[in-house]
């Protein structure tokens, strides 16, 4: 790096959001303390379409670019010069022009369960009310426990945390990375094993996106790239790529390391209401990541044929 700059962090609002925001800026600083200084990296919070909506299932409304299509235009005019995202939160297509090649070191993938009188997900009787508003989730949780109901629960993890005591449901389901990155840990009942609940793609990861042009923000980004927490996170995605299209079909994804060269890698395919699962896994060099989760994908979806990837909503 030659030049020190000024540059512009591009970020949602929330407080999850900015957490991450603020994680970024400090990996940056302390990768370049030689040339950076705090006043050179600028959070600019972005609102989306995706933080207006509060009160319908984002599957519903347009899925999960509605968090990042008013982030991604303000990489390409220029007003930021990198944007800070949830990777789980990302489509598997990037707009022309724009590029992930940076995934801070993942955090802890699993879901967590949480009940408002502190039982467990085994202990739940029967008809009681698990709020979530993703597929994922809730596919997993009636596929197990067919005897339990869900209901929609949207808005940030106080937002949901709030409902849950107001007694809307029993029992609700997030990302363990999340509320680790709120320092909200405390609240949780039960950490779900992949096992239990497959964790969505990309979840706990956190990736910088730039435009494909800016060499000097590539330069930037590189050191604080993780390399593993990015070939699992490539594995994931590329096993989506292969079944994307419709967010209304529930698919959860898991790569982990098993030791120094491989990944085995875990997808499943669920129909919404659980009664239809599909699992595939595999093991491959983290080297050949994309391959392992092309492949895995493509074993799902042939599995699966036309109908189960295209519920009607
Ligand atoms: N869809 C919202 C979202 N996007 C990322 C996270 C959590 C953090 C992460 O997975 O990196 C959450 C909340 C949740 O699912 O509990």
């Amino acid at each position: 790096m030659t030049i020190a700059k000024k540059y512009k962090i591009g970020t949602r609002g929330s407080p999850l959001a900015l957490a991450q925001a603020d994680e970024t800026r400090v990996r940056l600083l302390e990768a370049h303390s030689d040339i950076l200084t705090p006043q050179d990296l600028e959070i600019v919070v972005i609102k989306t379409t995706g933080d207006q909506i509060q009160d319908r299932a984002l599957s519903e409304v347009g899925g999960k670019g509605l968090f990042v299509k008013e982030i991604e235009e303000a990489l390409l005019t220029g007003t930021i010069d990198f944007a800070v995202h949830s990777m789980k939160d990302m489509e598997t297509r990037l707009p022309q022009g724009l590029v992930i090649d940076c995934i801070l070191p993942r955090e802890d993938a699993r879901d967590v369960f949480i009940s408002a009188d502190g039982a467990r997900l085994a202990d739940l009787p029967a008809g009681a009310i698990v709020g979530t508003s993703s597929l994922r989730r809730q596919a997993q949780i009636l596929n197990r426990r067919p005897d339990l109901e869900v209901c929609i629960f949207r808005g940030s993890v106080d937002t949901r945390l709030r409902k849950l005591q107001e007694g809307e449901a029993d029992a609700t389901l997030l990302a363990y990375a999340g509320l680790k990155r709120l320092g909200k840990e405390n609240v949780v009942t039960d950490l779900l094993s992949p096992e239990e609940m497959l964790p969505a793609v990309a979840q706990g990861a956190i990736g910088i996106e730039r435009r494909t042009s800016d060499k000097d923000v590539k330069a930037l980004l590189a050191p604080i790239n993780d390399a593993v927490s990015f070939s699992r996170v490539q594995c994931e995605r590329a096993m989506l790529a292969v079944l994307d299209g419709s967010c209304r079909t529930p698919i959860a994804g898991y790569a982990e390391i098993v030791d120094a060269e491989n990944l085995y890698f875990r997808a499943s395919l669920l129909s919404p209401d659980g009664t239809l699962r599909l699992d595939a896994k595999g093991t491959g060099p983290i080297t050949q990541a994309h391959e392992l989760g092309e492949r895995i994908g493509h074993e799902l979806k042939n599995s699966a044929g036309e109908d189960m990837l295209s519920f009607p909503v």
